[in-house]
């Protein structure tokens, strides 16, 4: 796959339907998950990949075309039927909505995964406060309502269930993405937290912190931003959403049965070497 600048970023469905996998096909039949942002990018192909691993499948997003769209293709390419509510983590009257009609249709959940999110790329200094707000209450925010939501019904039906949250490498911070910097550190230590306060529960919390993916999400990013995004690792590549799809079932299966509070890494060596610049580098930092 090229990451040089696609016209259209992100895998086609008829990849992400005959992509190799480690995993074996009936792995998770059964097994009940929620994936928001299923509709494009790295959330569509963990829908596939947990479509064709047999697990049953809701997704959400704020569009329902392409909601709608995700699902006819899963259809059409795998024989497999998912469900969808378009809506909004941010909302959280929709949250509790969404995690009501998924624990009813399935008759339970078995693992909540927080993918939505996004941001924009600005130097932190000149943030307005309402662009501040709207990343920390899409990322930090939305993520919180549905981790709690879904363990607060966990806990009251007397089961457990697994978390896996989306967030992004911020190790070693990330200029001109301090808002969402803060946001995924947020996300990672509430993971952290939680992983203990609800381990009685039989709740297992874990996040997957992707580098640079080649996504559908890409094309909100000017040409400049996104030819940088394929050097800022030791492998001088993006990944695909096939990787991150990949780390969320080994967490999620039973290979990820002792493993909670975890941050799977998927970045290419990101967290050692290369920085984003999403804005343009700065003449400082410029050799
Ligand atoms: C920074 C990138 C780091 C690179 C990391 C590595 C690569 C990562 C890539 C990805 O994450 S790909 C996924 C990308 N997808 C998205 O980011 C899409 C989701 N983004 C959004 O929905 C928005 O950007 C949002 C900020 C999360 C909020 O959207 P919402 O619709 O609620 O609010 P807006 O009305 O759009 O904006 C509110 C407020 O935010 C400020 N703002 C928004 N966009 C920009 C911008 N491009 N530049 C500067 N400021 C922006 C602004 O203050 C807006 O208020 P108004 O001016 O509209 O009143
Ligand atoms: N691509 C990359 O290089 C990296 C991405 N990430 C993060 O990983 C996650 C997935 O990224 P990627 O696949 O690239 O993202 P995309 O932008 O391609 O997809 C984002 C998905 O989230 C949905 N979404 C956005 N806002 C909301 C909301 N308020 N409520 C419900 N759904 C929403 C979108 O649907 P709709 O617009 O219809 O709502 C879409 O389905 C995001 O959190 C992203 O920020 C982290 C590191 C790197």
């Amino acid at each position: 796959m090229s990451d040089k600048h696609p016209a259209k970023w992100g895998l086609t469905p008829q990849e992400m339907a005959t992509l190799p996998t480690v995993f074996s096909p009936d792995l998770l039949s059964g097994q009940r998950f929620l994936v928001t942002g299923g509709s494009q990018g790295m959330g569509k192909a963990m829908v596939f990949l947990l479509a064709r691993l047999g697990a049953k499948v809701m997704i959400c997003g704020r569009t329902e075309e392409k909601l709608a769209r995700t699902k006819s293709e899963v259809k059409e390419l795998l024989g497999a039927d998912i469900s969808y509510r378009a809506m909004s983590i941010r909302d959280t009257d929709q949250v509790d909505a969404l995690l009501d009609a998924t624990f009813e249709e399935f008759g339970g959940l078995d693992t909540l995964v927080n993918n939505a999110g996004g941001q924009f790329p600005q130097d932190a200094i000149d943030f307005t406060r309402k662009g501040w707000a709207a990343v920390i209450d899409l990322n930090l925010n939305g993520t919180w309502w549905m981790m709690q939501g879904a363990a607060q019904r966990w806990r009251d039906r007397g089961e457990g269930g697994h978390i896996v949250s989306n967030v992004a490498h911020v190790e070693r911070g990330m200029p001109q993405a301090a808002h969402t910097c803060a946001a995924r550190a947020g996300v990672i230590y509430l993971t952290r937290t939680v992983a203990t306060e609800w381990a009685p529960l039989g709740i297992r919390v874990n996040c997957v912190a992707p580098g640079a993916i080649a996504t559908e999400g890409l094309s909100q990013y000017p040409p400049e931003a996104t030819r940088r995004l394929g050097n800022v690792n030791p492998m001088r590549r993006m990944g695909s959403g096939w990787d991150v799809a990949e780390g969320v079932v080994y967490l999620s299966a039973p290979s990820g049965n002792f493993i909670t509070g975890e941050i799977l890494t998927i970045d290419g060596g990101m967290r050692m070497w290369g920085t984003v610049w999403p804005a343009g580098v700065p003449e400082h930092f410029q050799v």
